[in-house]
């Protein structure tokens, strides 16, 4: 994968449940020099998440500290809790030369566009309405109160869809991956 030696910041976005960690998992297992921004999150671990790993896990008072002192690239409330992407290890592997992927929701998508606008913005879409909320019920890890939550969000995240540079259809998670590769490697559009 040599062609991803590029310093190029790349954002995968998508409802909760339509497969982006799935999806960033095996491009990862592939390619395992891929790097991958750990967000800072208040949210509560899940079973088998590993501080540092998955996220950061902090409690409010940490994260809204990062956030006075401008430590991160972009942040949301997402379902009652908080998210954000650290600043300087985003930065550091930019300035190094070296692309750097995120997997973040859409209102810091939108900060994306707006702080670094020759960023590539990647949409993985649902096949259906049905698959995703199937998906997110079969990953069991929300209460149903949750999910519904989630749901909602989701319905005006597809409608946001037309805001990203490229739509990717998660009917299957390897040729979903393929084609995430594919963008990661692929020129950024000549400049002006
Ligand atoms: N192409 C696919 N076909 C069927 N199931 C899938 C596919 N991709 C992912 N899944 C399943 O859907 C569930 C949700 O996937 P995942 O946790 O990766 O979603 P996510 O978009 O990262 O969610 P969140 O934003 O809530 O973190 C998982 O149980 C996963 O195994
Ligand atoms: N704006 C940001 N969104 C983020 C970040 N890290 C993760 N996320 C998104 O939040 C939701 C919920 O995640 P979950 O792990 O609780 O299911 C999901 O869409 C993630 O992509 C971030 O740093 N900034």
């Amino acid at each position: 994968m040599a062609d991803l030696n590029r310093a190029r910041l790349t954002v995968l976005s998508g409802p909760s449940g339509v497969g982006k960690g799935t999806v960033v998992a095996e491009v990862r297992r592939r390619h395992p020099e891929v790097w991958v921004s750990v967000s800072v999150t208040t949210r509560a671990p899940r079973p088998g998440e590993v501080d540092g790993e998955h996220y950061w896990f902090v409690d409010r008072e940490s994260f809204d500290h990062l956030l006075d002192n401008d430590g991160l690239l972009e942040w949301a409330e997402y379902a009652g809790n908080r998210y954000g992407t650290p600043r300087g290890p985003v930065e550091e592997q930019l300035r190094a030369g070296l692309p750097a992927l995120l997997e973040i929701e859409l209102q810091g998508a939108r900060q994306v566009r707006e702080r670094a606008p020759e960023a590539q913005l990647v949409f993985l879409a649902p096949p259906s309405w049905a698959a995703l909320v199937s998906r997110l019920a079969g990953r069991g890890t929300e209460h149903p109160e949750v999910q519904e939550r989630r749901l909602a969000l989701a319905q005006a995240e597809l409608d946001a869809s037309g805001e990203f540079d490229v739509v990717v259809v998660n009917d299957d998670v390897a040729r979903a991956a393929d084609e995430l590769v594919g963008l990661l490697t692929a020129p950024p559009p000549a400049g002006p």
